[in-house]
């Protein structure tokens, strides 16, 4: 099934500490932002990508489009102080109808696979995640003492792409703006309207960067795959 994908790309990278937005930063020699771009560029069943992005970053960003040869339609909406903004000023250019996935343009290594898999359960349910178990036991905490230990076989370390009948996400960021809810991730405002999510196994290579960390296993799960030709 074809759907329009939202790529929040506004984010300032603090916890990278790289002193310019992540996104910008290269792997293998191509930014990151364009190694998210490139896989839903070649996946056939997407229509057309939207970028929440910085206006000072704008121009940067289109040149890389146009570098790395991205053909498919690109719509550019404003990056907002949080991603929930960013992602309803991308939603507002997403038309009123049919499958949209919201995806982290921090998360380089998503697959045609998973967006396939992902795809099929937001068509059956209406909204759908990735997710993977969590591997380490979760405590709570008050101060920095342990309040807490919480079940660990229930609990699920969320991904994105997360993808959604563009009405129920459209639905679900008016309800949050009117009670000024903030959540870090789209599922969270459909889960209070409420409305079900169904949980996709993700992969755990499809990793965010988020802190410099995660550029060391960027570079291992690259060369993994070029092992394994992907
Ligand atoms: N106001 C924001 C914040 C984040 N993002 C995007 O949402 C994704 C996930 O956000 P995160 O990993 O937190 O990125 P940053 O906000 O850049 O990181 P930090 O919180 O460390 O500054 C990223 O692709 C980021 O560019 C966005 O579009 N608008
Ligand atoms: C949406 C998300 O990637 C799901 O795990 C995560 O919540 C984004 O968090 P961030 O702090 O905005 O990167």
């Amino acid at each position: 099934m074809k759907y329009t994908v939202i790529l929040p790309a506004a984010g300032r990278g603090k916890r990278m500490g790289a002193g310019i937005n992540k996104l910008l930063l290269e792997l293998d020699g191509v930014p990151v932002l364009i190694h998210t771009l490139l896989v839903f560029e070649n996946d056939e069943n997407c229509k057309a990508m939207i970028l929440a992005v910085n206006p000072d970053e704008r121009d940067e960003m289109e040149g890389l489009l146009n570098r790395y040869k991205i053909k498919k339609p690109v719509k550019f909406a404003l990056g907002g102080a949080e991603r929930q903004q960013s992602v309803f000023n991308g939603l507002k250019e997403a038309g009123g109808e049919g499958l949209v996935l919201v995806h982290d343009a921090a998360r380089p290594f998503i697959t045609k696979s998973l967006i396939g898999r992902l795809a099929e359960a937001a068509e059956r349910d209406g909204a759908a995640i990735l997710a993977v178990p969590v591997k380490d036991t979760v405590k709570k905490a008050i101060g920095n003492h342990v309040a807490e230990t919480i079940e660990r076989s229930s609990l699920w370390a969320v991904q994105t792409p997360q993808a959604f009948r563009i009405s129920v996400l459209l639905e679900a960021h008016e309800r949050a703006g009117q009670d000024s809810f903030l959540g870090t991730d789209d599922a969270s405002l459909v889960e209070r309207l409420p409305h079900p999510v169904a949980i996709v196994q993700g992969d755990y290579n499809n990793i965010k960067l988020t802190t410099r960390e995660d550029l060391v296993f960027a570079e291992a799960i690259l060369r993994q795959r070029d092992r394994q030709n992907i």
